[in-house]
């Protein structure tokens, strides 16, 4: 079979097509009806490795440190965990995610990458450059070893690595001081192709994230490849437990519709998205929200207006009062959301009415007040922070429900989020005025199962069950 019948026979048996496009190059369309939350496609990356969020380097930039990740589902290891003993690098939270992992690919990694560990001295190249490094490595251990196994190698390592050999590089587009660094890792690893490599992979890149950031990078060209941006998107991606980059559909596809994903967050104002699709993936946005086809058209147009035209609530309050921060409309929104997570219709009536009573502006000032609160928990200034912590958090949350499908997992994540900050409202000794009670805490746990759908044994699924056993004591 031809390289590219590769890529096509394996799309064409899950009822994809790929198609030109006379804007975006190439786009995806589905030949069949895809209901939502059923799983489109599902892969494993042809690299992936894990980081740790919210460490930054000296110029702020999050930075590499693998020392407590797993290498298959990325979430924190325990402090006795299993090592792959041949490598001694590759490290796990369970002996499952160990067996996991060489079952899927460490088999073919393992020599490889220590072979490439001991060659190449990462000290050399910029913390903050690091990852890409490693992620240049890894990629030319996984596609020299699907050359050398040939036929041998498993189908999913093949589509990947002949979808990689069809990214998009944007090489002429990037700053030169990315770039300079790109020379850089290509003079340490004796490879000048690295550049093109790196700059294919850095926009094509996905972040796997839970609710504190960025936990892991993936190179999953396939699904790169297939994949155009929408800010009104109808497909989303997680990477499982199971260390597969899954897409879903977030609402009904029906057979002959583009399936697309958010590369940037749909609540940015139209300017910011576009500065940031510019920026980071180097196109002018030609998706159907941003030619006006839209119905989501009204939310954009309120999302624009300039700040200094919205009464913004004031920085954050010195004195709080749960009922009167958050707001009813606020409320309303995460009411609907929680009572009608499988009812778009309803969730779209209500987007109808609200959208023109609602300030978008103030969706960035919410987003700081619940960082904030959470920076000041962090640092136990004291446990008053929880409610105002709790109030930001309902906010975001019903932002994120109307401007986004109800399945979408960051409204998932949100809701998770939520429940925890007002389940320790609940619990801290400041008044919490009636507004966080158990029912709530517990609809959004419930909300955050139903539209992540996480094993019980990771990490979500094992937060989300111990506020539901927390909500169900008596
Ligand atoms: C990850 S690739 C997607 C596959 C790509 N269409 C191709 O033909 O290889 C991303 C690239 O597709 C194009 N693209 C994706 N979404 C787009 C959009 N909404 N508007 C314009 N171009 C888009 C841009 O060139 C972008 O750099």
């Amino acid at each position: 079979m031809e390289d590219g019948d590769i890529v096509d026979a394996f799309i064409s048996r899950r009822g994809l097509q790929l198609e030109t496009d006379a804007t975006k190059g190439q786009r995806t369309v589905a030949r069949r009806n895809f209901r939502r939350g059923e799983a489109i496609i599902s892969i494993p990356p042809l690299f992936g490795f894990p980081v740790h969020p919210g460490e930054k380097d000296e110029e702020g930039e999050e930075k590499e440190s693998e020392e407590d990740r797993c290498y298959l589902c990325f979430s924190q290891v325990p402090p006795r965990h299993p090592r792959c003993s041949q490598c001694g690098i590759s490290q796990y939270c369970s002996a499952e995610c160990l067996t996991t992992h060489w079952k899927q690919r460490h088999y073919f990694e393992c020599t490889r990458i220590k072979d490439s560990t001991a060659r190449v001295d990462s000290k050399r190249i910029k913390p903050s450059f690091r990852p890409w490094l490693r992620m240049a490595m890894g990629v030319d251990c996984a596609t020299a070893a699907t050359s050398e196994l040939q036929g041998r190698a498993p189908r999913w390592l093949r589509v990947q690595t002949v979808a990689w050999t069809r990214l998009v590089s944007h090489r002429a587009q990037h700053p030169r001081h990315i770039t300079r660094q790109y020379e850089e890792i290509a003079t340490v690893l004796g490879s000048p192709s690295a550049v093109d490599a790196l700059c294919r992979f850095g926009c094509n890149n996905f972040a796997a994230a839970n609710e504190s950031g960025t936990i892991g990078h993936l190179c999953c060209p396939l699904v790169s490849l297939l994949l155009n941006h929408s800010c009104l998107p109808n497909a989303a991606y997680a990477y499982t437990a199971s260390g597969e980059l899954l897409v879903t559909a977030l609402t009904d596809i029906r057979s002959g519709d583009e399936i697309s994903l958010a590369y940037v967050d749909g609540l940015l104002p139209r300017s910011q998205r576009q500065k940031e699709l510019s920026a980071v993936y180097f196109f002018d946005c030609k998706c159907i929200r941003c030619s006006g086809q839209a119905p989501r058209a009204l939310i954009d147009e309120l999302m624009d207006r300039k700040p200094e035209q919205e009464k913004l609530p004031s920085a954050l309050p010195t004195d709080f009062a749960m009922p009167a921060a958050v707001d009813g409309w606020a409320l309303k929104v995460v009411a609907v959301l929680l009572a009608n997570a499988g009812d778009s219709l309803m969730l779209e009536a209500v987007r109808g009415q609200l959208a023109r009573d609602v300030s978008f502006v103030a969706y960035s000032h919410w987003r700081e007040c619940q960082d904030e609160c959470l920076d000041r928990v962090a640092a136990n200034e004291s446990d008053a922070q929880w409610p105002w912590a709790a109030a930001a958090a309902l906010h975001v949350l019903a932002f994120y429900a109307l401007a986004y499908p109800p399945t979408h997992p960051l409204v998932g994540r949100q809701c998770l989020k939520a429940a925890q900050l007002a389940w320790n409202a609940l619990q801290s000794s400041s008044a919490n005025q009636g507004v966080a009670d158990r029912a709530l805490v517990g609809a959004l746990a419930s909300a955050a199962q139903s539209i992540l759908e996480p094993p019980s044994s990771s990490s979500v699924g094992r937060q989300i069950f111990a506020i539901l056993d927390l909500v169900n004591e008596k």
